[in-house]
């Protein structure tokens, strides 16, 4: 099949119709479709991540205020004990019992322990030690004027821890532990029943240790957690300790000490009413203080030490946050009134099991769903385009095309022909027409039947095929007649290319039916722009055409490149 030489579009044409090649466009929109509907389903995602995240730390919020107006409770209590005992320093009540209990004291101090207890039921007793053990731990002292004063203060305020422990029936202990060799408590303490100990044992607990001048400048309350050391076993506690000062010298240290038991219950009232997630409560060494879902004194999906640490990491640097690991989020915020952190933990699965969740699958299934009926429809179109496209070639290609010869039809040749003798004139090149005619196909037809004729014709065609270039075109333009189209070509070659297929078409044997061989014969006819001097295609076909009679008028078989009467 020759090579067509199309005339050029413009280059912004071409790319043009490249682009809008219809598969090209199918693929195009349905990634544009996905893309949004990816994006969009994305962004629904994110609004919803954020819903989410500030739903947890509304909740988290919730909790950590409520638990900070219970701690405020007791920092307000120490504050007023603090104030309390200040004004006893300054001016002590005038009561009998109180300069009785002096007198105790002057008679008692030098005893290895002791005690001193207003027998009124209404007081808490002191309990002390010897001159000798104070004078031996040089964080004591009980070389100081106003002594005596302290001593009424204490009991002061021992009346106060009476009153309030029998009125809210506290469980919180309660102290005041002087640096002068005596303490009052709220509770019977359980460290151990000997006063000595229990002072020693006091004394060297770090809420009272970190109070000295030098450990704590500003005075200001503190809360500690430590590992203290009980008959039971060591234990963690939590205290609240606030150092008692007046004219600028340290008499002693009140404080509130809390099981984690105790703080346990204020997290968990704090907690009433949230049934997603786990609340947690951290000292400011990451050390656990309670959990809301704490089982036998474990939690139930501890921290790994990567979490702790990256939590750790994050409280430095914001004073309230939000953390995915895993299959956890965890929300933390620094409590207001507690040297420490409130956590939050919400598993995966009850994220899923809540509103967020449920919305989340949701909408991943309906993009899914999307998705998959999408691909199914760019599948579905793609196969129709190709189907579209190949049939438009198919009847492109016929619209063109000779279906039995599959050389270009008349309409198409001279469409092709005229663009191509319009390039030879712009070029300055020749262009040539061969007309070829076969010599008594009637007969063929008539002898052999039309079937062979056809056969005859497709033959013909195959040989001018392989005569002729590819810029060259070739076409059947009526029954047994040929055109070919030769651009670039002199009438001196056109003549010789004519000579050449004539001899090879009548040089060959066309095999006709089982053992039935046909020798045929052309008459061709030549034209040229070279000769003639004009590139009007239907003018040289037609001069081709008239020394195409001719030749056969002159005998047939033979090659005409001339007018009668320049010959
Ligand atoms: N088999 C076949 N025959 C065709 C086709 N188209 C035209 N013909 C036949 O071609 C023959 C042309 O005959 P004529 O015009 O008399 O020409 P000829 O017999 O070749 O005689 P000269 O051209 O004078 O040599 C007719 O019999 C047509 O029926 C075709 O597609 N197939």
């Amino acid at each position: 099949m020759p090579h067509v030489t199309r005339v050029e579009n413009p280059r912004w044409l071409n790319s043009l119709s490249r682009y809008s090649n219809p598969g090209r466009v199918v693929n195009v929109c349905f990634f544009i479709v996905l893309l949004f509907s990816t994006l969009l389903t994305w962004r629904e995602v994110a609004v919803l991540e954020d819903a989410y995240i500030s739903s947890q730390r509304n909740t988290l919020e919730n909790v950590a205020h409520e638990l900070n107006n219970q701690l405020q409770v007791n920092i307000d209590r120490l504050t007023f004990y603090r104030n309390g005992m200040q004004a006893a320093l300054a001016t002590p009540l005038a009561f009998d019992g109180l300069q009785n209990a002096e007198s105790q004291f002057q008679q008692k101090r030098e005893q290895h322990q002791w005690s001193i207890s207003l027998n009124n039921q209404r007081m808490l007793p002191v309990y002390g030690v010897s001159d000798t053990f104070v004078e031996e731990t040089t964080l004591l002292s009980r070389d100081y004027p106003l002594l005596n004063n302290e001593l009424s203060a204490t009991l002061e305020v021992g009346y106060l821890l009476h009153l309030s422990t029998t009125l809210r029936r506290t469980t919180q202990q309660m102290l005041y532990v002087s640096r002068a060799g005596f303490y009052i408590t709220s509770n019977a303490l359980d460290r151990s029943n000997d006063v000595v100990e229990q002072y020693y044992s006091l004394v060297t607990s770090p809420w009272f240790v970190e109070q000295s001048q030098h450990s704590n400048p500003g005075r200001a309350m503190r809360w500690l957690s430590w590992m203290a050391d009980t008959p039971n076993g060591d234990m963690r506690r939590v205290a609240l300790a606030l150092p008692v000062d007046y004219q600028h010298y340290w008499y002693g240290v009140l404080a509130i000490e809390f099981s984690l038991q105790q703080m346990k219950q204020l997290l968990t009232v704090a907690t009433q009413g949230e049934e997603d997630g786990e609340f947690r409560l951290y000292d400011k060494k990451m050390n656990l203080l309670a959990s809301s879902m704490t089982n036998n004194g474990t939690t139930p999906s501890p921290l790994s030490a990567q979490e702790k640490a990256q939590l750790a990491q994050a409280f430095e640097q914001d004073t309230r946050g939000g953390l995915r690991f895993t299959t956890r989020y965890v929300n933390w915020e620094k409590m207001r009134n507690f040297d420490g952190v409130l956590v939050r933990i919400h598993h995966l699965d009850e994220g899923v099991r809540g509103d967020f969740g449920t919305i989340s699958v949701a909408l991943g299934l309906v993009w899914t769903l999307f998705t998959s009926m999408l691909i199914v429809s760019w599948v579905v179109i793609r196969r129709m385009v190709r189907n579209m496209s190949t049939l438009q070639a198919s009847l492109q290609w016929q619209a063109w095309h000779d279906g039995l010869t599959r050389l270009y039809n008349r309409s198409t040749l001279f469409d092709l022909a005229g663009e191509a003798a319009k390039q030879c004139e712009e070029q300055g090149r020749p262009l040539s027409v061969i007309q070829l005619d076969l010599d008594f196909f009637k007969s063929i037809n008539d002898r052999f039947g039309h079937q062979a004729g056809d056969r005859v014709l497709n033959h013909v065609a195959g040989m001018i095929g392989s005569q002729i270039r590819q810029e060259d075109l070739a076409g059947r333009v009526g029954g047994e007649e040929f055109c070919i189209v030769l651009p670039g070509a002199t009438w001196v070659d056109a003549c010789a290319m004519a000579e050449r297929i004539r001899a090879r078409i009548n040089n060959r044997e066309i095999l006709i039916g089982k053992s039935a061989t046909l020798r045929i014969s052309a008459s061709l006819g030549v034209s040229s722009s070279d000769d003639k001097g004009l590139y009007d295609i239907e003018y040289l076909q037609s001069i081709a055409d008239n020394r195409l009679y001719l030749a056969k008028q002159k005998g047939r078989n033979r090659v005409c490149c001339q007018d009668e009467d320049s010959q």
